[in-house]
Formats: structure tokens, sequence, C-alpha cells
């Protein structure tokens, strides 16, 4: 039998998936999959378990049952070498950026080269540097420390260590909390740029109705301790659950409609990809 193509194979593909804290049950009969190339949102309400799903794709929550596939194989089934392997082709961005404060910044982007290669100094500071400028951030930024840098230069600065090891899966939990919609939107605009120049496929948990509407091509939202809707943001704003009316129904996210950044009012990712001169 032929190999399957790793460009049709899902990066990420979960299974009836069950997580619980003791007799806390966070998810149930959970289902979700990731195509190469796709920038997925997720959202639910506070507590409704999305920090945890993240944390169970990462492999740093180990689920009850159910069955996790990445690019076609079952985790449960990778020998050491895979397993170090997928850890790599996995980036995550935590929330705040999660930045050692001692270390500048790109002694804290060479921290993973330093612990997944054996390299020269030279060569892991040069990696470094590279991946602050694919960031957009100064070159002078590679020596200040994260108590230095504005809100937005922490997460750019947290993104490009999530970078360090080329992954091709991105995580990124919250990104824009806490940036200016001129903040968020550079943010946003950052993240298509690098899934075209780095063929990432994105997993975004975020409350931000602007980056939804701007840069995700399927929203995920987890009601009910599972994944009720997944689909284009037209269909999943139209689902009938009294959580998806509220938040997609509200004030805000009519707002986030009306914008001009809104990928449905740019005819789509392309658009808004030459929009932004990518
Ligand atoms: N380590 C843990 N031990 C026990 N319970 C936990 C643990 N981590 C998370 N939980 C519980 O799991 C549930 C889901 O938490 P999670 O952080 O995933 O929610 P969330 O959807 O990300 O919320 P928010 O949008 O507010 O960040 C919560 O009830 C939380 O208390």
């Amino acid at each position: 039998m032929d190999a399957p193509d790793p460009k049709h194979t899902p990066p990420i593909s979960a299974t009836g998936i069950l997580t619980q804290f003791g007799p806390n049950i966070i998810h149930e009969n959970l289902d979700f999959e990731i195509n190469r190339g796709e920038v997925v949102g997720l959202v639910g309400g506070s507590g409704s378990g999305k920090t945890v799903l993240m944390n169970t794709l990462l492999g740093l929550k180990e689920p009850e049952a159910g069955e996790l596939r990445y690019f076609g194989k079952r985790r449960a089934d990778l020998n050491a070498d895979e397993e170090m392997s997928l850890k790599n082709d996995m980036g995550v961005l935590f929330q705040g950026g999660a930045l050692f404060s001692s270390l500048t910044v790109r002694q804290n982007i060479m921290v993973p080269l330093i612990e997944h290669h054996d390299m020269s100094q030279d060569l892991m500071r040069e990696l470094a540097d590279m991946k602050i400028h694919m960031v957009g951030l100064p070159p002078e930024s590679a020596i200040l420390y994260p108590a230095d840098l504005s809100g937005g230069m922490k997460k750019r600065a947290g993104l490009a260590r999530s970078l360090a090891l080329d992954p091709q899966i991105l995580f990124l939990d919250e990104p824009t909390a806490g940036l200016d919609p001129i903040g968020a939107h550079a943010f946003d605009t950052l993240i298509l740029k690098l899934r075209e120049a780095m063929d990432l496929t994105v997993l975004m948990v975020t409350h931000d109705l602007d980056s939804l509407y701007a840069i995700c091509d399927r929203v995920a939202v987890l009601v009910d301790k599972h994944i009720a809707v997944y689909d284009s943001l037209d269909v999943v704003a139209k689902y009938d659950h009294p959580w998806v009316q509220e938040y997609f129904g509200g004030p805000r996210s009519r707002a986030a409609m009306a914008t001009p950044g809104h990928k449905k009012s740019m005819k789509g990712a392309a658009s808004m990809r030459a929009a932004a001169g990518l």
C-alpha cells in the first residue's frame, strides 16, 4: 500500500477524546481535526476547556480515552525519536509569552536550540537573529530583556521562540490578548505572513472576534464538552446554540464583521494577504 500523501494527511486528528481532572470531566467524545495550512480558531466560554484541549494536543496532558494522530500516525505508536521529532514540529506561544525574564530576547530564542540541537553558539545566534527579523522585531531588540519590551514586542519575542525549531504546527493561546487594536491587527497579519513563509498550520485559542473574522479559515466551537460546530465563520455564526448565538450575535461580533479586515468582505484569505502586501 502507498504511504499516505503528507500534503493530504491532517497534521492533527483527535477522535473520541475524554479528558478529566478527578471527577471533573472537561471533554467527552470530542473529535477534532486540522488540515495542513489552515488557520483554525478555537472558541468557547471561559472554563470550557480550550487550554486543556490545546495542552492535550501538545501532549502536555494525557487524555483518559480517545485517539490522537499526528500526520496520520497514532501518538501511542510513536517511538522515542518520532516523539521527539513531533515535539519539535509543534511550536507554542503561551499567554503572556512565557519568556525567561533573566535572559535577553536572543537568549530566550536560543533556549530550544540549545535543548534540541548540537550546533555552535555563533550559528544559534544567527538563527535566533533570523527569527527576530521574521517576527518583525528590530535587530537591536536581540539584547533587550523582557522587562524592556512593550506588550506587543513581548508577544513577538515569544512567537520568535516558538518558531525557533521551525515547527510545522503553531499553537497560539490568546495571542492578541492585551494588545491594542492596531497591535492586534499587526499580529494577525504577521501570523498570515508566517503561515505563508513557513508553510505553517495554526491553531489559535482566542476570544478576539476581529482575529477570527480576519484570519481564520475555520472556527471550532467548544461547548458542552465537545466541538459542537466546526466550519467557516459564516456557518458557525448561524449555529443554533445559546452560547454561539450570544457570542456571534452580540454587538461586538457585529462590529468585527463590519470592519474592512473581515475576510468575508474581502473574499477570503488570499485577498487579505494581498491587501497586507504578502
Ligand atoms: N491542572 C488542572 N487541575 C484541575 N482542573 C483543571 C486543571 N487545568 C484546568 N482545569 C479545569 O479545566 C476546566 C477548563 O479549563 P481551561 O483553562 O481549559 O478553560 P478555557 O476554556 O481555556 O478558559 P478561559 O477562556 O477562561 O482561559 C476548568 O474548569 C479548569 O478549572
